[in-house]
């Protein structure tokens, strides 16, 4: 079996980005961008008033009086030149008149007719937002998916359209006699499809776009004919029947449709029957069925070939945190624990939960980390530093 490092590199090597298209900047939530975006004007493009008050021609003491020539207000700059004596009444936003050094806020200003005096002093540059203090014309925005802060920036840079990668299409397809869906009455031999929505939010949560198939039964010809429903996909993902019971034909109907297998079998808890490789001209990724192993699975190499396809840095972020409880000596996988990640003594603490079993949801959902025990690794004992995934 291979380790969880060459089969990532493997998985990885089968990825090509996908192509790019323009779209208006309310569309561009969760897209990568393909290429840097360039500021089209300077924010602000004026020195500007950071706070309602006074802006005043020079510097001064508290005591200091000044005489009040004028306003200025956001969006309505005052068009005349402060001479030293002279003071204008500014709102926060608005350009810095001419000749103006300083703003007093109104708060420690006292005001009789057009007359002002301060109770604070005025020092050069207090409360005025040079130009360009955010960034100016020309500036770049690297690459990367885009968050709501970015779309905010992207706005004020005046960049109405974004480039971003073309959604990469992850054809999701479930396979087993005893599947239903939510919403129906399973037979009493039977269960519900579950990991595939999980699978399909983390798809679109990468900037892709998720297809989910009808459920395969475990018949070679029901598999071929869903295998035939993921044309046109970037990427097919299968849940399940890849193990090695009799039922488990996923890699017999793949490997008959032309599968150029890139590996089979992993040495990693959860997830060694995983499958990656090449079918129908797509990259094809294999998860094994138990709903933990196909959700762990998925953030260790789906969401990463799916970064792959956007040209951003594949791979998970591995964290370190200390071990808030003792763990067992490990076997010879390496095992994604799930755990919880809290913070104990001021420092991030990671204790795994005690029953790991790979059909456990009900664990799954209440773990915010995949604790990383290295293959053959000895027991550890809490307070020892270890690493950790986030989920
Ligand atoms: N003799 C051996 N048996 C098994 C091995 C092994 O090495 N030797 N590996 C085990 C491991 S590890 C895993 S993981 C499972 C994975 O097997 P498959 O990928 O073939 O998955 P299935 O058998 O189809 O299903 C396993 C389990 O998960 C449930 N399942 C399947 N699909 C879904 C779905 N979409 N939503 C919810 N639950 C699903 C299915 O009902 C089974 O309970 O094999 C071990 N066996
Ligand atoms: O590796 Mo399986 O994925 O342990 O349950």
């Amino acid at each position: 079996m291979i380790s969880v490092q060459e089969a990532l590199r493997r998985c990885l090597a089968l990825a090509h980005p996908t192509g790019t298209e323009t779209l208006p900047l309310r569309r561009a939530f969760g897209r990568v961008m393909a290429a840097p975006a360039t500021a089209q004007i300077t924010q602000p493009p004026f020195a500007a008033s950071a706070m309602d008050g006074y802006a005043v021609g020079r510097v001064a003491s508290a005591g200091d009086s000044f005489d009040v020539i004028g306003e200025a207000g956001a969006g309505h700059a005052y068009q005349g030149i402060l001479a030293a004596t002279q003071a204008v009444r500014i709102f926060t936003g608005a350009p810095l008149p001419a000749g103006a050094v300083s703003v007093v806020i109104q708060e420690e200003i006292a005001r009789d007719g057009d007359r002002i005096t301060l109770r604070t002093a005025a020092a050069e540059g207090d409360n005025i937002r040079p130009r360009g203090q955010d960034f100016v014309q020309g500036q770049t925005l690297s690459p990367r998916q885009l968050r709501p802060n970015d779309l905010a920036l992207l706005a004020a840079m005046n960049v109405a359209e974004v480039c971003v990668h073309r959604r990469p299409v992850v054809a999701l397809m479930a396979s087993g006699d005893e599947l239903v869906m939510p919403g129906e009455t399973p037979g009493p031999d039977q269960i519900i499809a579950s990991n595939t929505f999980a699978l399909a939010a983390m798809v679109e949560a990468a900037g892709g776009e998720a297809r989910v198939l009808p459920i395969a039964r475990d018949t070679e010809a029901s598999l071929r004919t869903v295998f035939a429903l993921t044309e046109g996909a970037d990427l097919i993902v299968t849940i399940g029947g890849a193990s090695v019971g009799d039922h488990d034909l996923v890699g017999k109907v793949a490997s008959d449709l032309g599968l150029d297998r890139a590996f089979w079998q992993i040495a990693m808890r959860p997830g060694k029957p995983l499958m990656a490789g090449k079918v129908l001209g797509i990259p094809m990724l294999g998860l094994p069925g138990n709903p933990v192993s196909a959700i762990v699975c998925g953030h260790l190499f789906m969401v990463p070939l799916l970064k792959a396809m956007q040209a951003l840095p594949p791979e998970p972020t591995v964290l370190r945190a200390r071990l808030g409880a003792d763990v067992a000596a490990n076997g010879p996988r390496d095992h994604y624990m799930r755990a919880r990640l809290g913070v104990e003594a001021g420092q991030p603490t990671i204790t795994a939960f005690a029953r790991q079993d790979s059909a456990l949801l009900t664990i799954l959902t209440e773990a915010n980390a995949l604790l990383i025990r290295p293959k053959d690794d000895g027991p550890r004992a809490a307070g020892e530093i270890v690493d950790y995934i986030a989920l």
